[in-house]
């Protein structure tokens, strides 16, 4: 049976997302959130023609080297000088930040000047401007600095700030609920019996989903049983979840139930397997408004699959510019058998190596090993069929989050 490609996979989850809905946040909240509006400015910055220096305002046509001027008022920031514009011979102490006054076209800074009560004597000449910034240097009343979809980084909340904004209109982060399944599973700290594991896969994937911009909601561990996994999806619902994140039970075995269960909650099962590796068993559906990412139990599968796949959908959720991962180059630090039908994301790690960044892959692939999910930096994208490739070849490779 041929599997779905990871392209098809991903089109099909993110076909018909549209961006959830706007609140508006204060710029103490709003770092990571999503833009929902292009922003502009409310005012003008500088507002006003600003000196970028302390010392005297003065007309150039009067700055000659040993030109004596009468200092008539002073401007510091926020204290303009309320004069009218300054004539022949005549100059205003301005400090860092002060509006130049009417008149003046240039600043000489206190350095360059000798000054003797109301007078100062220009040690050099000031022919052209300089040390001014013009009003609108920044920005102007009505620019748009931020686009929708902008993720909103540190530098964006100042720049919000300044053009005014106290509040940011953003996308409601999405409401992810997390579901593992599995008899075997018990909570970290746990006495294990025989064969018990512990429940890992949503610590990663939950710190994933809100550094992504979304809300988690832990739905904990359902046993395999068809009555525990159905209860589960029917709580994810009733808490207005946006996704529903299962892991474990995706595959074939006689208690795998979180497809059955999807089903007899209503879901419509999108796909089921996909030609990918790790997470073959992958699957999508959408019950209701909500959607399903049911995901493999094996660890590295999960997370890989969570990366691959939920990550863009709540991009989309966001309302993002950005919705894909950005696709980076390396060098290949050894070789690569060829591959086969299944798109591999292989766990590697990149070193600069004088500014050429190395590609070296982690040695054993097993979609169970944690240790290695954790050693990696980047996942090394091998596309269906790629023929065997040798070190120093080019290849692709997407960073994971730090
Ligand atoms: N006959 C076949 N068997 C399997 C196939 C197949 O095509 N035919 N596919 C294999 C692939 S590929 C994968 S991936 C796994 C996926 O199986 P499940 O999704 O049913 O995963 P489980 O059996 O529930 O768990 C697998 C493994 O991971 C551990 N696990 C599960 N959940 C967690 C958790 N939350 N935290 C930590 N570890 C977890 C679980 O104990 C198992 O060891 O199926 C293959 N089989
Ligand atoms: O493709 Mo399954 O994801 O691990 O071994």
């Amino acid at each position: 049976m041929s599997l779905m490609s990871v392209a098809d996979a991903l089109n099909s989850i993110l076909d018909g997302v549209t961006p959830l809905p706007e609140e508006d946040v204060s710029l103490d909240d709003a770092l990571h959130r999503t833009l929902s509006r292009d922003l502009a400015a409310l005012r003008t910055q500088p507002p006003a023609p600003m000196s970028a220096m302390d010392g005297y305002a003065v007309r150039t046509t009067d700055a000659a080297k040993g030109a004596r001027l009468t200092v008539i008022g002073e401007s510091a920031a926020g204290r303009p000088f309320e004069g009218p514009a300054i004539g022949p011979n005549e100059a205003v102490r301005i400090f860092t930040g002060g509006v130049v006054p009417a008149g003046a076209d240039t600043i000489v800074i206190q350095e360059d000047v000798e000054r003797e009560h109301n007078f100062i004597t220009l040690a050099e000449a000031a022919p052209k401007p300089r040390h001014i910034r013009e009003a609108g240097l920044d920005f102007r009343e009505g620019d748009v600095m931020l686009r929708r979809g902008t993720l909103l980084s540190d530098r964006d909340l100042s720049l919000a700030a300044s053009m005014n904004h106290p509040t940011l209109p953003v996308h409601r982060k999405p409401k992810i609920a997390i579901l593992a399944t599995g008899d075997e599973l018990v909570m970290p700290g746990s006495q294990t019996g025989p064969g018990q594991i512990i429940y890992s896969n949503a610590y990663a994937i939950q710190a994933l989903m809100r550094s992504t911009g979304a809300e988690t909601i832990s739905l904990g561990i359902a046993h395999d049983t068809m009555e525990d996994t159905c209860a589960a999806i029917r709580r994810a619902k009733e808490m207005g979840a946006d996704l529903l994140i299962t892991s474990g039970g995706a595959s074939v075995g006689d208690h795998d139930m979180v497809k059955p269960a999807l089903e007899a909650e209503g879901t419509d099962i999108k796909f089921w397997k996909i030609a990918l590796r790790p997470g073959k068993p992958m699957m999508h559906g959408r019950c209701g408004s909500m959607r399903v990412i049911g995901l493999p139990g094996n660890p590295s599968s999960s997370y890989v699959c969570s990366f691959v796949f939920a990550v863009p959908l709540i991009r989309a959720m966001l309302g993002r510019a950005q919705v894909n991962h950005c696709i980076e180059t390396a060098i290949l630090g050894h070789a690569l058998p060829p591959n086969d039908h299944r798109q591999e994301y292989l766990r590697a790690r990149v070193l600069n190596d004088n500014g050429v960044a190395i590609a070296t892959t982690v040695n054993l692939q097993d979609s169970s090993l944690l240790g290695n999910l954790s050693a990696a930096d980047v996942l090394l994208v091998r596309p269906p069929l790629a023929p065997a490739a040798q070190a120093g070849e080019r290849c692709d490779v997407i960073r994971l989050p730090a």
